[in-house]
This record gives C-alpha cells, structure tokens and sequence, in this order.
C-alpha cells in the first residue's frame, strides 16, 4: 500500500511522495522486471515503490540521501517481512558507486536529474533498462529529435548511447506534497552499439555546436571568443600550426536571452594566425555544406560526420571549463 508519511517533507530534496497505486503498478509492469532481476532504485523515499519493487525482483538496491527517510522504509519493509531482498546505500547518489544490477526503476529527485541520467547511461555499469519518473519538461527533452523546440545537448548525448521511450504523463495531484510542475515516465534503453568515438572529445564538440543552438554553425565558429581561445590553446602547446589544434568548448551552454557575441576580424599582427585559423574552420563546415545549419536540427550522424571531417584536418575538440 502507497503513503505512510511519518517524516516532514523536504521540498529542497525533492522529497514529493508519489501515492497513487495504480500508478505504482503500472511503472513497475512497463519496467518488465524478472524475478531473478537485480533492481536498483535512487530516491526511494519512503518506500513506496520500493514495496512494490520487492515483490516483482530477486533484489532491490535504494540509494537514499536522508537518513529519516531510509529509517521509515527499513521499518515498513520489515513488516512485509522482505527485509532480506533489501539492501540500503544512505548516501548521494551522485556520489555512490552503484553495485551490479539488472534495471533501475525509480522516482528521483527532479534537481539530480541530468547528472544522474549522465552517470547512469554514460557509467560503468552494463544495465537493461531504466525507467525514470521525470519532470515532464525534462522527459520531453529527452524524447526531442532534431528540429523539435526541446532539442538540445541533453537530448543529443543521451541519443548517442540510448534510445528514450515515451511510458506516460502523470499529474502533479498524484503526489505528496503537490509539487509545482507536472511529471512523465519514460524508459531509457542502451543501445546495441554505439559509434566507436572518443566521448570526451564528442561532449566537447556537442558543446562547441550548441553553445547557441538555434545559431548557423558558420556563426558559431566565426565567433572572436572561440577563435581567441583557440589561439590561447596553440600558444600554450607550442604547435604553431602543426599537429593537433585544440579547440576550447568552455562557453555556456544554449541561446535563450544572450547577446551575440562578436564576430572575429584580424586587427593586429597577433591575430593574424588566428584569422587563417577560422578559415580553417569555415573551410571544413563550407566543404560539409554545414556553414549555414543549426545545430538544433541536426541528426547525431550528421553530428558525426562533422566530428569526422574536422579530425581529418587535424582539428580535435578539448574542454577545458
Ligand atoms: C521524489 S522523492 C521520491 C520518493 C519515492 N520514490 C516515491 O516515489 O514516493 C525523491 C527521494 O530522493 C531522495 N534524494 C534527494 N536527493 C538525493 C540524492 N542526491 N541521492 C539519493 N537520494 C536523494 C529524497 O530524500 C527523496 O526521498
């Protein structure tokens, strides 16, 4: 049974209690747990679906921050008498190191969503599935495809390694206190394979292209601040134009409500080198046809294709933020 609430809530850690039963099921039926299946759960409250969790798996591991929290699930699991099923980590869960397990299934706190989407679909652990109760504006981002309003970085990353599938809308009413923003659950899959690239360098070039995600990439790369940073990167490793040219992706990320920022034009001799560097760059995308799109609406293989391109002229992609 849902509820028991015998803890005050903490809204600053998420701390919204989901009570609905039959929505409980039906998470727990979309996340298609075996009985031999090791589930990992982050966030789980009071336990709630955790009770639920025990029932369909062999195992369920909880990584909870607030002691309170862990004290009243121990005691309510006890008195299912599936104790021996449960095994607790009170701590961060951005933080812990996971233990082996099959699946996640969880309600998590919405602060730590994207870093714990990151840990989870870019972690050591091989898994199945995670199903995630999220934020409905965040699931959305999750589910965008190029072109979409809600297409980003997030969107295109977890794209990468992972396929994001749609499980259903659920309305803030169902929790306990109200929260001030409706949820959706979706089901995120590991991909069978994923493209053999180093990830560093793709996160740092994702960042570079979405900086301002609606902007042309010709615009992007035209951009003093970037060309300067590269520059400030050639001297420090001595290359001069040889080898590998780094380029900085430490600008913020997306374009809601920014300033375009300057466009380079060589004013002195000491920027010369620069300039010949951002023709470099242009170079590639006009010979890519890519100087006039969008980032925000581009396919992770056409995303690929440029990270392809710009290595072969030698130019790698490095964060140093
Ligand atoms: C949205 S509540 C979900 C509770 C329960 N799963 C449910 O559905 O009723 C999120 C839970 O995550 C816990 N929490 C918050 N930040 C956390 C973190 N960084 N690591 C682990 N647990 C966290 C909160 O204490 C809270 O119990």
């Amino acid at each position: 049974m849902a509820a028991a609430i015998e803890v005050q809530l903490h809204k600053s850690k998420g701390q919204h209690l989901l009570t609905n039963q039959r929505i409980l099921d039906k998470i727990v039926q979309k996340s298609a747990i075996k009985p031999t299946d090791t589930v990992l759960e982050i966030g789980p409250g009071t336990g709630n679906l955790t009770l639920n969790l025990v029932e369909a798996a062999q195992s369920v591991v909880v990584v909870e921050l607030d002691k309170r929290m862990v004290e009243v699930l121990q005691k309510r699991v006890e008195e299912s008498g599936v104790q021996d099923r449960l095994t607790v980590i009170n701590k961060d869960a951005l933080k812990a190191e996971f233990p082996p397990f099959d699946l996640v299934v969880a309600n998590i706190p919405y602060g730590i969503s994207s870093p714990l989407v990151a840990k989870l679909v870019y972690g050591a652990r091989l898994f199945r599935s995670t199903t995630l109760l999220l934020q409905r504006e965040f699931a959305r981002r999750l589910l965008a495809k190029p072109g979409d309003s809600e297409f980003n970085r997030l969107a295109v990353n977890v794209n990468l390694v992972a396929d994001v599938e749609f499980v259903m809308d659920v309305s803030k009413k169902e929790f306990v206190p109200c929260p001030e923003v409706d949820s959706s659950v979706v089901i995120i899959r590991p991909k069978a394979e994923v493209p053999n690239i180093n990830l560093d360098e793709w996160w740092a070039f994702i960042k570079a292209c979405f900086c301002k995600k609606n902007r042309t990439l010709g615009a992007t790369f035209k951009q003093k601040k970037k060309v300067m940073e590269l520059l400030g990167m050639f001297n420090l490793a001595g290359l001069n134009g040889e080898g590998k040219d780094y380029i900085s992706s430490s600008d913020n990320d997306d374009d809601e409500g920014k300033s375009d920022e300057e466009e380079f034009s060589p004013s002195s001799c000491s920027e010369i080198g620069a300039s010949s560097f951002k023709e470099k760059l242009i170079g590639v995308l006009k010979s890519g046809n890519f100087e006039d799109k969008r980032p925000s609406k581009l396919s992770n293989e056409e995303l690929l294709h440029l990270l392809a391109m710009f290595n072969q002229k030698g130019i790698y992609f490095h964060d140093h933020s």
